[in-house]
């Protein structure tokens, strides 16, 4: 018997990515499990530093590149995920990394643009910048739009002064990501490693935004798989708001999120309630385990806490289209794993 999570009895077919085995209360691997990707869903990855987020996105990142019918795009904030397009064997998993990625600025609505640079759309200066982004499409233009408005010259400055922060991070271009370069069957890793969290949000906002965007104008034929690292720092920032309308109402338009965050506790309640799969590393902070919780599907009888695993790459399982929670272990990567915490003894091993 293959048990598929995300998936109710009633579906049989469509394609899986087999994500590991269940455990026996005695630690023994039991069958294996396999995650539903013929249909949206929303995933979290949850757990403390060092027990295995990463390392699952990792698998589900390598599952999907070789499911049929989807568009696995991958937010990498520490630049760990490049190492999907080293070999796995003969069965190669298809990556593209985009190294230097950037968003046209149209992308970005006028809101986004104020909470971008941290401008009160109310303040004078943030009135400025919210109609020059209403209005035009490239920085240039936008900066000309504010110097030629009918406003008092401090607010002109303002305005001017933030437009140029968000210059400066380098991250707006006119031939940004777009949609032919995310509706691929290989997997688009998008390398936001050493960005600053603001133009790291930005990024995270345009794709999101194009993702969702593209499947509502069906300009897009495949089901696009956001995958999204380091989560909360995503939440936390201007890209927040979009990944909130992919949980909320992206199942309509088939647009899939998992995001992996070390802090559940700091993400908004909406992302774990959400969530119809939730895959839960260790956790030991007293405000992510009530935050897990608090999202506990009601079918749970017995606390989180006396089911979390101790082990990296053990995890328990909630699954929403079953109504079950297991215990299980992440089956081992295809390809390496890039997010091996240096060692000192890497460096001087010992005689
Ligand atoms: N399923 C697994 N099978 C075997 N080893 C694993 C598994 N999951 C994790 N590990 C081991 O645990 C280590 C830490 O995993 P990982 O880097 O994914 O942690 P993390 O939770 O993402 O941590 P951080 O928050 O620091 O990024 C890995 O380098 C790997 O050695």
């Amino acid at each position: 018997m293959t048990f598929v999570i995300g998936r109710d009895a009633e579906r049989t077919s469509g394609a899986v990515g087999h994500l590991g085995n269940y455990r026996a209360l005695d630690g023994s691997a039991g069958a294996q499990f396999h995650l539903d990707l013929d249909g949206p869903h929303a995933v979290s990855i949850v757990g403390k530093r060092g027990y295995g987020k990463s390392f699952t996105l990792g698998v589900i990142a390598e599952a999907l590149a070789r499911a049929p019918g989807v568009a696995p795009v991958l937010i990498d904030p520490m630049g760990v995920f490049d190492t999907l397009e080293e070999s796995a064997g003969d069965d190669a998993v298809s990556v593209t990394v985009l190294e230097r990625p950037s968003v046209n600025p149209e992308t970005l609505d006028p809101r986004s643009w104020c909470a971008l640079v941290g401008l009160d759309p109310e303040s004078g200066a943030g009135g400025l910048l919210w109609r020059a982004a209403q209005e035009t499409a490239t920085l240039e233009a936008m900066r000309a739009h504010i110097d030629s408005a009918d406003a008092p010259r401090s607010d002109v400055r303002a305005a001017n002064n933030h437009l140029n922060l968000a210059s400066s991070w380098g991250v707006f271009e006119s031939d940004g990501v777009a949609v032919p370069d995310l509706s691929g069957s290989d997997v688009t890793v998008i390398d936001v490693s050493g960005m600053d969290a603001a133009p790291m949000n930005a990024i995270c906002r345009g794709v999101a935004e194009t993702l969702y965007g593209a499947r509502v104008t069906d300009s897009i034929e495949r089901l696009p798989w956001l995958m999204v690292d380091e989560a909360h720092t995503f939440f936390d920032g201007v890209a927040g708001p979009a990944l909130e309308t992919i949980l909320t109402r992206g199942r309509a338009p088939g647009v899939s999120l998992v995001m992996a965050t070390q802090r559940p506790g700091s993400v908004p309640e909406v992302g774990l309630s959400q969530s119809d799969i939730i895959l839960s590393h260790r956790l030991t902070s007293r405000a992510d385990l009530e935050a897990l919780e608090r999202a506990r599907p009601t079918y749970m009888n017995t606390t989180l806490e006396n089911r979390m695993p101790d082990a990296p790459g053990d995890v328990v399982v909630i699954d929403d289209a079953t109504e079950t929670t297991h215990a299980g272990r992440i089956r081992p990567r295809e390809t390496p794993h890039g997010g091996e915490s240096p060692r000192a003894s890497d460096v001087f091993p010992a005689e």
